[in-house]
């Protein structure tokens, strides 16, 4: 069962870009340790791309590459068509190139709902200005976010806790939550670390169904890490497998699953849950 459907994104000069993100020959060394090392890939728009792998394989790394959070050592990364490799984490996430952690990274104390108003980007709001000279158009940004979050939580199922300090959630509602940020911004592509991990089998469903949805609706192109094999196998029409910071193959669940350099790379771990031994 695969999303898979492509959909070509404007670039605003009047051609359609298929492919969402480019990543070429890119290279991560911390000191004398090689933890990305020359991996390239694409991820075409309106996939769903699973990013797999073994303890240690680079994906992480190579996400924090593609997030901004690191710069490479050699290789570049475009997205819709741009290098941007040398932009800051805020430029890529204006330009709708979204992330989200194996952690969730909410603010604890405030409330739910205020976790997701602050993730909408650019409310006049942030400006002391905007604020003196006009407060009337502020505060009606204001109110229309809140109806905005709110109405995310509600898609979330999350509605009951939105007024509850984010600190509070169970894990699995913070990773909804993060999932729910990015839907407060203008994501093209959502970078979703390990969505499944520490999850309970029915907030599972939900995230997968949440993912699904604002890809087929919304047209979310979402490139995720993950161990539970059967969340790729379900969601994830193309699927990459690292091993020791290279790529090692891409292609459909099956034939990645089916490949023996996969399953002898995740050999002396537990072979993950999908793949026959
Ligand atoms: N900031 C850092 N400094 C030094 N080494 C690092 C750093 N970040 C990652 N590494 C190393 O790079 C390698 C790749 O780590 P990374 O976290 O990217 O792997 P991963 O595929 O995400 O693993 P996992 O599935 O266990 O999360 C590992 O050997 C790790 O110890």
């Amino acid at each position: 069962m695969t999303s898979g459907r492509l959909r070509g994104w404007g670039r605003g000069d009047g051609r359609v870009c298929a492919v969402m993100l480019e990543l070429e020959a890119i290279t991560m060394r911390f000191g004398g340790l090689t933890a990305v090392d020359g991996c390239g890939f694409s991820v075409e728009a309106g996939s769903i791309t699973g990013l797999i792998g073994p303890n240690g394989a680079g994906k992480t790394t190579l996400f924090n590459v593609i997030a901004g959070a690191l710069r490479p050592t050699a290789g570049a990364v475009r997205f819709l068509g741009e290098a941007i490799t040398r932009l800051s984490p805020d430029a890529r996430y204006r330009r709708g190139l979204v992330r989200t952690f194996q952690i969730p990274h909410e603010f604890h104390r405030l409330s739910a709902r205020e976790n997701l108003m602050l993730a909408a980007s650019g409310q006049s709001g942030e400006s002391l200005a905007a604020n003196w000279l006009r407060w009337g158009a502020v505060r009606a940004e204001e109110a229309g976010l809140r109806g905005r979050a709110d109405a995310v939580l509600d898609s979330l199922n999350l509605g009951h806790v939105a007024d509850l300090p984010a600190g509070g959630l169970s894990g699995g509602q913070k990773k909804l939550l993060e999932i729910g940020r990015t839907m407060m911004s203008d994501a093209r592509l959502v970078l979703l670390d390990e969505p499944a991990a520490g999850v309970n089998r029915t907030l599972l469903r939900d995230i997968e169904a949440t993912i699904r949805r604002l890809n087929r609706e919304h047209g979310y192109t979402f490139l995720l890490i993950e161990h539970d094999m059967g969340m790729i196998e379900r969601l994830c029409g193309h699927v990459v497998c690292m091993a020791e910071g290279r790529l090692l193959i891409e292609g459909g669940f099956a034939a990645v699953r089916n490949d023996p350099r996969v399953l002898e790379a995740y050999l002396g771990e537990r072979v993950p849950v999908g793949v026959d031994a």
